[in-house]
């Protein structure tokens, strides 16, 4: 399918290009969507740098763990965000956290002094938000019925979003309301990501929703942060400590920065966490013997009561099944990056200006890597597995300057979330599910889950 055009050191994949020309690309979409262009592509290329021929559109492929450490962390600041997703995403998230530069400096340093210290200061909120969504589900479905999988992780990732975001301060109406205004806003740029060199006074579609839905974004944020602002009283959630920091200049944060940055908390966040949740219970669905393991530990921690915030910790297999649904679903398949200056990797050169895609999904089954990297094994998260593992094979988070805040908390609240549900149900999924690529990783078709109470 694909031809090598450059060879520096044969037979190491590290060194040399792979091409594959447009036809194939055309091809591989055709066959199998982008994904399974992609997968394509990785079987072929083995982590060799690639560059997918889309005509004017040349982007490089990054794949190898050596690659990418030179990407993300060796020589982080020559590749920056500066792509036509992240230019049409900046109309929504601002220029702080999901930006470059000063002030996005200043606001991760405000995620992440809140989002460590919370752990432990707003893990309360997280574990009884955890409790009442599940008893609330409870309640809800009748002996075998069935669920949308998707649609009840949102709804209990949002529940964790309220108290750690805002300090419970809006009723969680409000905050769902608030949700579902971020994504259509969020998917609305779909063709000023697709189209970045129309100018934005020529309408595409999308305009109009995006408008409507940043006007409802801002309708509810922008009153509670005022609100917050001049409260005496402030919290330990994650709003508090962006209204008590300063940006890059030493001022405190305007309200329209602080908008922006929960609305990117959002859009990094909350989608990432429910779909990852969903295909947990896709995964563990095909592999009784894992599920059973997994209950097993919930019922030993739990001890049929309700999640409470120091049982995450201890749900130490339940953690590696989320480690190895990250690996298997990478939600970021994606990653793209620019790079600023010429640059060689692994021998072979790199313009400046040129687009590159990091893929952790393709990266996640390399074999040079990962022993039979499509088999679904907790076991290969223990504590000596990982050590004994190049650094950059795992990268469901990102890594370098711009590595994901959010990973302890979803990693606590996805353990609360997994085990709670296996205390209180049998879960099946009747229809199995296949990913699909879009800006993440989602199901092609809706996933049920089939509910009995365990009583
Ligand atoms: C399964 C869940 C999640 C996955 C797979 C995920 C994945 C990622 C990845 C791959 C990046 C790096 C993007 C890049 O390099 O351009 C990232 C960045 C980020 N994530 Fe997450 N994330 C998850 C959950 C969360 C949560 C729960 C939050 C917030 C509470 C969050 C907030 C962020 C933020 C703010 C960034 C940007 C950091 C920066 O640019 O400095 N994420 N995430």
């Amino acid at each position: 399918m694909a031809s090598r055009t450059r060879i520096d050191t044969p037979g190491r994949n590290e060194h040399r290009l792979h091409t594959v020309p447009l036809r194939h690309v055309l091809g591989g979409l055709r066959a199998g969507g982008p994904l399974g262009l992609m997968e394509r592509t990785g079987r072929r290329s083995q982590g060799a740098l690639t560059r997918l021929e889309l005509g004017a559109f040349r982007p490089f492929l990054v794949t190898h763990p050596d690659h990418l450490r030179h990407v993300l962390r060796d020589h982080g600041a020559n590749y920056r965000r500066g792509t036509a997703m992240w230019k049409a995403m900046g109309r929504l998230t601002g220029m702080g956290i999901a930006g470059e530069g000063p002030q996005w400096r200043a606001s991760r340093e405000l995620w992440c002094r809140g989002l460590s210290g919370g752990a432990h200061v707003f893990a309360d909120g997280t574990a009884d938000a955890v409790a009442g969504a599940v008893a609330d589900l409870e309640r809800r479905v009748a002996a075998g019925a069935t669920v949308d999988a998707l649609t009840e992780m949102t709804r209990v990732v949002l529940r964790v979003v309220n108290p750690a975001f805002f300090g419970s301060r809006i009723p969680q109406g409000e905050c769902d309301r608030l949700a579902a205004a971020v994504a259509v806003a969020f998917d609305s740029l779909l063709w000023r990501m697709a189209l970045p060199f129309v100018p934005l006074a020529v309408p595409l579609p999308g305009d109009r929703a995006f408008t409507r839905a940043t006007r409802t974004v801002n309708g509810i944020l922008l009153p509670l942060i005022r609100r917050a602002r001049h409260a005496h009283h402030r919290g330990p959630d994650l709003m508090s400590t962006l209204l008590d920091g300063a940006d890059a200049d030493g001022r405190a944060l305007g309200d329209a920065h602080v908008a922006q940055d929960i609305v990117a908390m959002f859009v990094a966040g909350s989608e990432s966490s429910a779909l990852t949740l969903t295909w947990a219970w896709v995964a563990l669905a095909g592999h009784a013997d894992i599920a059973a393991e997994v209950r097993r530990e919930a019922d030993a921690v739990l001890g049929g009561g309700p999640p409470r915030p120091e049982h995450a910790r201890r749900l130490v297999f339940t953690r590696r099944v989320l480690a190895e649904v990250c690996r298997l679903y990478a939600m970021a398949w994606a990653v793209p990056r620019t790079a600023v200056a010429e640059d060689v990797i692994g021998g072979v050169t790199v313009p400046a200006g040129a687009t590159l895609v990091l893929s952790p999904y393709l990266t996640h089954r390399l074999p040079a890597f990962w022993e039979r990297p499509l088999r679904f094994d907790p076991g290969r998260f223990t504590d000596e597995r990982v050590r004994g593992r190049h650094p950059l094979a795992y990268l469901p988070f990102g890594d370098g300057p711009h590595q994901c805040v959010g990973q302890s908390f979803f990693f606590q609240q996805a353990a609360l979330v997994v085990a709670t549900m296996m205390s209180r149900f049998r879960i099946a999924v009747p229809t199995p599910a296949e990913p699909r690529a879009a800006v993440a990783l989602r199901p092609r078709s809706r996933v049920d889950l089939a509910l009995t109470p365990r009583g």
